[in-house]
């Protein structure tokens, strides 16, 4: 674990002593766009763009499950790190379910930073979206990727599902912030603080957030009545992972997703929504998380269970 200062690696954890034991996630860096505007720096072409992904992150785990929604895997190539992240960083090491890198045959991910920007100061994340035509990181932000792989390249695959429709906007908008910072985020702040303080507020929210999150699905189907959107997607790759990994190793364990009857059930329908099961590798996820996190578990001793029952019936399965 480290980051990348003027274009060198350096091996170093969060700092969490300038913020009071809490952990604060730094913004990314490459936010440019892939747009089917005449004069786009970056056009949708088929083949162009690659995306380097972790199966064990749930930002990364967003763009693979756009990128098999909307029919793009003819298109879009990807390469998959190792699930251990140490003292380099994300790796190409072999492991089984992994690529190494693809295009240029690098060991480390910092090396694909570097070559977009050689003198670049940055944590080294994934994912990043690569455009081998001008040799640069279109983008190492998911939210903004997931977007772009809803609508850019709607003209070369005819797909048109639509995951961020225009009369949902505000409404997606305004439960995906709330999502973010108390739960995709919140599970961070939790597992990452290193204050008694700074984690019980942490896991206050991540479970005041949960009992809503589960509230308002009695009454409806998804987050934002009964469309599907990237609202569900993006809390999706948190939840998959929470009771296999936040609840140990993360300290989040008021309660299970399995103790929710209603989002259980929710996270069943959009685990077996078609192509997603396949984007989701319980060994990357597990692996990664206690076998890199080394200050949390120091053993590094991957946990066998828990059962987990993601391929049992839905009720939304069947319109309920
Ligand atoms: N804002 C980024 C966050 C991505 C991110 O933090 N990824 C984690 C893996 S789960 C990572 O690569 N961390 C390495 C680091 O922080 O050095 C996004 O959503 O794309």
């Amino acid at each position: 674990m480290g980051l990348l200062v003027d274009g060198h690696w350096q091996d170093q954890w969060y700092d969490t002593k300038s913020s009071g034991g809490k952990f604060k996630r730094q913004a990314s860096q490459f936010r440019d766009a892939i747009s089917d505007s005449p004069d786009a720096r970056f056009a949708p072409e088929s083949g162009r763009y690659h995306l380097y992904v972790s199966l064990a992150c749930p930002w990364a785990h967003r763009t693979l499950i756009f990128r098999a929604l909307k029919q793009l895997d003819a298109h879009i190539d990807v390469s998959v790190v190792s699930p251990d992240m140490l003292e380099h960083g994300w790796t190409f090491a072999e492991y089984p379910g992994t690529t190494g890198d693809r295009l240029y045959g690098c060991d480390y991910l910092h090396q694909i930073y570097t070559r977009a920007k050689p003198d670049i100061t940055t944590r080294v994340t994934v994912p990043v979206l690569w455009d081998k035509h001008h040799q640069t990181i279109v983008s190492n932000e998911s939210a903004d990727i997931i977007r772009m792989f809803n609508s850019a390249f709607n003209g070369l695959t005819g797909n048109q599902d639509d995951y961020y429709p225009q009369a949902h906007r505000h409404a997606i908008d305004e439960i995906n912030q709330f999502v973010y910072d108390n739960i995709n985020n919140g599970v961070y702040k939790t597992g990452f603080a290193t204050t008694q303080a700074a984690y019980e507020e942490a896991f206050e929210q991540l479970f005041a957030a949960l009992d809503e999150v589960e509230h308002r699905l009695s009454g409806q189907r998804y987050l934002v009545a009964d469309v599907l959107t990237e609202a569900d997607w993006r809390l999706f790759t948190t939840l998959v992972r929470f009771d296999a990994v936040y609840v140990g190793h993360f300290k989040c364990n008021r309660r299970r997703i399995a103790d929710y009857p209603e989002i259980s059930d929710y996270l069943r329908h959009l685990y077996q929504y078609p192509g997603v099961s396949e984007t989701v590798n319980m060994d990357h996820i597990k692996r990664h998380y206690y076998f890199s996190h080394t200050m949390i578990n120091p053993t590094q001793i991957v946990p066998k269970g828990p059962a987990l029952d993601l391929e049992q019936p839905s009720k939304r399965n069947q319109g309920g």
